[in-house]
């Protein structure tokens, strides 16, 4: 049986409460298992949104959602949860990271909710805390990975770094990131993402990345922007 798809939309259609119209309207949107898309929308245009409808975050929609072959609808919020540890690595764009721990320990925590990630993570590397250090190593942080510092004094970049190597302990087969270099400058951005692109290659990971900004498009294997897939039948046009 081939590999489930990381995201698989059908019908999907959602309003906030008190609004007059449908924020989101999308027929159809798949990402396969291990690969990238890049999702470009306007301020606005209800990317946050999609982004906590995908992860479980948010729920009172029409149509389906499935994430690595899990129907949401038919899930409890305890499901939801434990399906969102276990499954997806969220990178946000204000990282969301503990500013009193260490990189190290802040790694660590992306695994603390899912034994099914601690387990991959100590087949993989020996231990949690061994992946841990060999993420940040190969993101570039080597240098401050053994240290006790506390991670606000890492400069914002590396942060970022310390943010996507916690998305991606435990090796979960989504990552979705939510405009997570809009705080870097061009050239840390494009290497930020390289950088990711490079991890989720070699875990096997499909990544949904997130941004308003279409000149990063060019490093994923599809782009998409959010305005076209709200048209009728069609899987959306590349932006
Ligand atoms: N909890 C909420 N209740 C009601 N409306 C909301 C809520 N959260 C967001 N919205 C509205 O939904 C729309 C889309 O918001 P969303 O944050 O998804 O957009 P976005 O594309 O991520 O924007 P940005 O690029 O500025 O972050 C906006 O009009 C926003 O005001």
């Amino acid at each position: 049986m081939s590999e489930a798809a990381a995201i698989s939309i059908h019908e999907l259609s959602f309003r906030w409460p008190r609004a007059d119209k449908p924020l989101l309207k999308i027929p159809q949107l798949t990402l396969a298992a291990g690969e990238s898309l890049f999702l470009q929308g306007a301020s606005g245009s209800g990317k946050s949104t999609l982004l906590n409808l995908i992860a479980g975050v948010q729920t009172g929609y029409g149509g389906s959602i499935r994430v690595c072959g899990e129907q949401l609808e038919n899930l409890s919020t305890r499901q939801r949860d434990q399906l969102r540890a276990d499954r997806i690595g969220l990178v946000f764009q204000q990282f969301n990271l503990l500013p009193w721990l260490s990189p190290l320990e802040n790694v660590v925590l992306g695994c603390r909710f899912s034994a099914q990630r601690r387990q991959q993570a100590a087949r993989q590397d020996g231990s949690v805390e061994a992946q841990a250090l060999r993420l940040l190593g190969e993101l570039g942080l080597a240098s401050v990975s053994g240290e006790k510092r506390a991670t606000s004094t890492l400069s914002i970049g590396q942060q970022q770094r310390v943010a996507a190597a916690r998305a991606l302990i435990g090796n979960p087969p989504l990552i979705i990131a939510d405009e997570p270099t809009s705080s870097l400058d061009s050239d840390h951005r494009d290497r930020f993402i390289e950088l990711l692109l490079t991890e989720c290659r070699r875990s096997g990971a499909a990544l949904l990345f997130v941004s308003h900004d279409r000149l990063l498009a060019t490093h994923f294997h599809r782009r998409l922007q959010l305005d076209h897939l709200v048209q009728p039948a069609q899987e959306g046009k590349p932006c």
